[in-house]
């Protein structure tokens, strides 16, 4: 029985920004009250931890654990917890849900504020960290979440129980990059049959903007990217139109002009999928006057700032943000996993690549690639 002591595991340490993670043995403390100790069965890497490990992350600190696209097993709980029990199936939320602050209790938005605020520095809701490297210095957490661990800890409020029927090598990427484009389509832009969409950026988070469109009967799903090799994909996620703005262009044509002409003046719904602060202006600039809206998705890298002539938004244009899809995790997850199970929300097509948890440096380097959408690491190896 391993309730109440520290285990010691194996764990992708990121020591400095811009340097290969360390995998090494560390010592991960038992939960304390309302917190969760999981046994993290598969990871995926997201773009966001490729981000921040890179140091362009406001909020990036180090020695740390990243990772944050993660499913498991409860191993124990703390005091207090009542969400979740050991032996539970779960995912663990970055984006927590308490039911019970001005954020959850508004209806308005899926941000919540129980332990955002020590989230970010890399702490547990107690201001101290449950994880030690062997010469006993404490590891920073990662966006509530550090799924880079074979065991982690979380708040209690940033974890979900799914089906245990449901297979974690492939649910674990519901934990960010499907849930967060398939949400943004279909609950902050809420698009509607026979709406025009545009995704800027065909990785997971994009493919799965288009999921979402495709599945609300969108006339037109155009995606842009600078790689033809995410044309096939994105046909097969329900994309009606690719184009690449470094060769798709006559003489002289932006990539707004393009969109605009295919589209009778613009669409009524545009998704920045890259974090590249010009295409989220070119995303903006390509809705239609009047009523489009684009919704940024990608992060940006610190200092960088989004820009446009007012003129666009006082023409009718709507600039939106997303996180997590707009989902609450707590809520809705249950939801997306049922439709996995049925059949209605594609998940397994996003795993282009599988490496054992040590090779893990390795899917860092495949998220360069444009072969790559998801690489998902088994923590047992
Ligand atoms: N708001 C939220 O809740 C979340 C935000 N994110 C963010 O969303 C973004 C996408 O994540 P993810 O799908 O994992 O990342 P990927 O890197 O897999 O996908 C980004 C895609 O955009 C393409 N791209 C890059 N530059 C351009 C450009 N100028 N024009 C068109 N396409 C371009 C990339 O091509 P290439 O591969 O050739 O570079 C790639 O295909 C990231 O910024 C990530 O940090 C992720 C999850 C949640
Ligand atoms: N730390 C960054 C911002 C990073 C960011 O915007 N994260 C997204 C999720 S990205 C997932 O892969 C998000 O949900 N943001 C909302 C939040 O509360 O963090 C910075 O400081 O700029
Ligand atoms: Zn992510
Ligand atoms: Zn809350």
């Amino acid at each position: 029985m391993s309730e109440g002591k520290p285990i010691t595991c194996t764990a992708a340490v990121a020591y400095e920004a811009g340097k290969p993670l360390t995998v090494e043995e560390i010592v991960v403390d038992p939960p304390k009250a309302h917190e969760v100790r999981i046994k993290v069965e598969y990871t995926a890497v997201c773009h966001t931890d490729a981000y921040t490990l890179s140091g362009v992350d406001p909020e990036g600190a180090f020695p740390s654990i990243l990772g944050h696209e993660g499913a498991g097993v409860v191993e124990s709980v703390g005091e207090g917890v009542t969400n979740v029990k050991a032996g539970d199936h779960v995912i663990a939320l970055y984006t927590a849900e308490c039911k019970e602050c001005k954020f959850c209790k508004s209806g308005k938005t899926n941000l919540c504020g129980s332990v955002r605020a020590t989230q970010g520095k890399g702490v547990m809701p107690d201001g101290t960290s449950r994880f030690h490297n062997k010469k006993g210095e404490d590891l920073l957490h990662f966006m509530g979440c550090s799924t880079f661990s074979q065991y982690t800890v979380v708040a209690d409020v940033s974890v979900v129980a799914i089906d245990p029927k449901a297979p974690l090598d492939k649910t674990c990427l519901l934990g960010c990059g499907v849930t967060t484009g398939y949400g943004a389509a279909v609950k902050t832009a809420d698009v509607q049959k026979g709406d025009t969409v545009a995704i800027f950026g065909a990785g997971t988070v994009g493919l799965s903007v288009v999921q979402g469109a495709h599945v609300r009967g969108a006339s037109k799903i155009i995606v842009v990217d600078i790689n033809d090799q995410k044309k096939q994909w994105s046909l097969d996620f329900g994309a009606t139109d690719f184009v690449n703005p470094s060769k798709g262009l006559k003489d002289g044509q932006t990539i707004v002009d393009k969109l605009v002409e295919m589209t009778d003046g613009g669409l009524d719904f545009t998704f920045d999928c890259t974090g590249n602060t010009d295409v989220m202006r070119s995303a903006l600039e390509a809705c239609h006057k009047g009523w489009g809206q684009s919704i940024i998705i990608g992060v940006a890298a610190a200092g960088k700032e989004i820009s446009t002539r007012p003129f666009q938004l006082v023409t009718g244009r709507v600039w939106k943000g997303s996180a997590f899809g707009g989902i609450k995790g707590r809520s809705e997850m249950g939801g997306l996993v049922s439709d996995y199970m049925d059949g209605k929300l594609k998940v397994d097509e996003f795993i282009t690549h599988r490496r054992g948890f040590t090779d893990i440096n390795s899917a860092f380097e495949d998220l360069h690639h444009g072969d790559c959408l998801r690489t998902v690491l088994d923590l047992s190896k």
